[in-house]
């Protein structure tokens, strides 16, 4: 049976970091992009991290940060894993992964007329780019870069890398099961869908995503589902 990996980003009160983890949340998002209503500081994240147990990674998402802003960050919070999720090219992203010595995701931000095959190639450019690429994750296009709750055409998703991406965009309660058994992707990630308001999550939506999520691990996989319909 698949076990899809579960990320809950843009955490920034203890009791957020709690619920995700008590619900089993597989990977904790903490977000570096002063902009963002969820932005913590990395002193900030420390004290959140400290509390995060053994075998829960913890992500340190980034928008179009300098090495130097790289380099401040993660010497104080203990990120196991960086997104980058601006306009980062793959040699920025390699020499900001090199600064900061861990894998990262790289974002790729899903327009209504963006072609399966883009996805493919921005994957091997991002991959020929370091050995710290550690995967894709895809987002929506939004002007303001992320955590905007917006679905994109699921169906733009090649067969070949929906194992092995990180889904995100617009999911949330609702969608969670739809989205597990369409897509099989090797993750999903939230943030606004879990919320109450901007930058402060619920327990009890973080606990009925969670396992939206496992009721779809636990339905038979059948064909791909997710072709395009046109
Ligand atoms: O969460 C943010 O504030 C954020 C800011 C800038 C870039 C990305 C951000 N979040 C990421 O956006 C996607 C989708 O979020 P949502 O579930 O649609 O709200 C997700 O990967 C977040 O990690």
């Amino acid at each position: 049976m698949q076990r899809t990996r579960i990320k809950i980003c843009g955490l920034t009160r203890p009791e957020d970091v709690a619920a995700a983890v008590a619900a089993g949340a597989d990977a904790l998002g903490f977000v570096f992009y002063e902009k963002s209503p969820r932005f913590v500081t990395a002193a900030r994240a420390a004290t959140l991290m400290a509390a995060v147990p053994p075998f829960v990674t913890t992500v340190g998402l980034f928008v179009n940060a300098t090495p130097q802003e790289m380099a401040a960050v993660t010497h104080v919070a203990p990120v196991s894993q960086l997104q980058f999720h601006g306009d980062e090219s793959p040699e920025h992203c390699a020499a900001l992964a090199q600064i900061a010595n861990r894998p990262f995701l790289r974002a790729f931000r899903v327009r209504p007329d963006t072609r399966p095959v883009e996805l493919l190639e921005y994957e091997n450019q991002y991959r020929a780019a370091s050995p710290l690429f550690s995967g894709l994750l895809l987002d929506t296009f939004v002007d303001a870069y992320g955590g905007a709750g917006k679905v994109f055409d699921w169906s733009l998703i090649p067969k070949e890398i929906a194992p092995r991406v990180v889904l995100s965009g617009g999911l949330s309660v609702q969608n969670a099961t739809d989205a597990v058994v369409r897509v099989r992707p090797y993750a999903v990630d939230i943030s606004s869908g879990v919320e109450q308001q901007k930058g402060i999550k619920d327990a009890h939506k973080i606990a009925a995503f969670t396992q939206a999520v496992r009721a779809a691990d636990a339905t038979p996989e059948s064909e791909f589902t997710n072709e395009r319909s046109t």
